[in-house]
């Protein structure tokens, strides 16, 4: 560490921006909090806030986005804290930005380009770095365009159109290329995945997806089942290579147990289709644990946005688990809901939380004790392929069998069952 700080570079300096406005929709919209949220999201990428501002206008401006006034300000605001970047909490067209920089002399990213920009630090395997620069591009090509429309705008003088617009159009086919390309290989990776999932099916393990809002505790709550050694971080997106681990959860219960990348309200739709591999797997899974951060004051908000993101990815008709984590955190509980309260620090509720995943599985197991007559003998056979024969007796009127079976096989078995002898 020390050595490391010999030439740690300076934090980037950001003003953060946000504009309120009654004609935007919950995912453009900016507020207090989503500003708060714009903070965290800048202290992961590993720079400093050090202004913000909200502005509120019935609607958007067309070239200055905040308004002609509102820019001025900002660039005082910028200037006044010595800020190296402004970033907008909303989502701006590509001239938008443009003219922004312009006024402010500043480098100015929105949201997305932020979060695509954390994404890139993360990622680690071939496969994550595969899809961020795929996000990265798709993010990109249609800002170049709205270059090329104000190039062809400026009315071909001599060397701003010609050179200009063929070195954008070279560039744009370049690009366009390696989105090819990178769609290619991620679609070899999809079907590896397609192939273990099909092995995985043969194993007949089932598998239990976590999922929640980014630093919900999903990473946490993998490591106490589990023992995973992930690094679980007080930090926005910390998870983007998702982790499986094989987990007893009783006596006759193992499962495959998943850890995913944490979804963020206004998740620029690039990466949800570039991280469609990973997430696909959601659309995969038996059961799904949905991991919330109870002791955050909007964790209702941050459940409905991954609700919805459940649903793009097609997988709202699994069954789920609430988990109500951080609730050694909480002072005040939430009411009675469908789920369990837990901690994945304490490691409090971990029985229910195990129990819950059971029931949801509808993989039930019970102890029996039965007497097979011995004119039976293909239910014996059932109950050594199906069942856990624990022990076997021979009796006078028949068979002596104590062993574990699912739901199905109990139903099947209860004509023969004896008290324990
Ligand atoms: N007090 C408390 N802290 C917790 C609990 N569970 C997790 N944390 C903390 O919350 C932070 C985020 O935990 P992670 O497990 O990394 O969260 P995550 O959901 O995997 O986050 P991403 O991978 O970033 O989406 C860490 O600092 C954890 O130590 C809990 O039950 N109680
Ligand atoms: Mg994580």
């Amino acid at each position: 560490m020390m050595e490391m700080e010999f030439d740690k570079p300076k934090k980037e300096r950001a003003v953060l921006v946000g504009l309120r406005c009654h004609s935007f929709g919950m995912d453009e919209n900016a507020d207090e909090e989503t500003l708060a949220e714009l903070a965290a999201l800048v202290e992961t990428a590993g720079a400093e806030t050090v202004a913000m501002t909200l502005q509120t206008r019935p609607a958007p401006d067309a070239r200055t986005f905040i308004g002609e006034g509102k820019a001025q300000e900002v660039k005082e605001l910028a200037e006044a804290n010595e800020a190296d970047l402004i970033i907008f909490d909303n989502e701006l067209s590509p001239s938008q930005m443009r003219v922004l920089e312009e006024m402010t002399d500043k480098t100015v990213l929105d949201r997305s380009a932020l979060i695509l920009d954390i994404f890139a630090q993360r990622a680690r395997t071939g496969e994550g770095k595969l899809q961020v620069e795929l996000a990265q591009y798709q993010y990109i090509l249609p800002r170049l365009a709205g270059l090329g429309h104000a190039m062809s705008r400026l009315g071909g003088g001599i060397g701003t159109r010609g050179p200009g617009e063929s070195k954008l159009e070279s560039d744009r086919r370049h690009i366009r290329r390696r989105i090819d390309k990178l769609r290619e290989d991620l679609e070899q990776v999809r079907q590896v995945r397609a192939v273990q999932r099909r092995q995985r099916k043969k194993t007949e393990l089932p598998l239990v997806a976590i999922v929640g809002y980014t630093n919900a505790g999903k990473s946490t709550l993998l490591n106490l089942l589990t023992d995973a050694g992930i690094e679980a971080n007080d930090r926005l997106f910390d998870t983007l290579d998702p982790t499986t681990r094989k987990k007893r959860i009783s006596d006759t219960q193992e499962i495959l147990l998943s850890d995913t990348v944490g979804f963020i309200r206004k998740l620029p739709h690039h990466l949800v289709s570039a991280f469609k591999a990973t997430l696909e797997e959601l659309a995969y899974a038996d059961l799904l644990l949905h991991v919330v951060d109870v002791s955050d004051p909007n964790w209702e908000i941050h459940a409905a946005t991954v609700d919805k993101v459940i649903e793009q990815l097609g997988a709202q008709e699994i069954p789920r688990v609430m988990v109500y984590n951080k609730a050694d955190k909480c002072d005040e509980l939430p009411a009675a809901r469908d789920g369990v309260l837990f901690s994945a620090k304490t490691g409090e509720g971990t029985e229910a939380l195990l129990a819950a995943i059971e029931k949801a599985l509808g993989r039930g197991k019970h102890e029996m004790h039965l007497c097979i007559p011995y004119s039976d003998g293909a239910a014996l056979d059932v109950l050594h392929r199906e069942g856990q024969v624990k022990s076997i007796e021979y009796g006078e009127a028949g068979t002596l069998v104590t062993v574990i079976v699912d739901d199905k096989l109990c139903g099947q078995m209860q004509k023969y069952r004896v008290e324990e002898a």
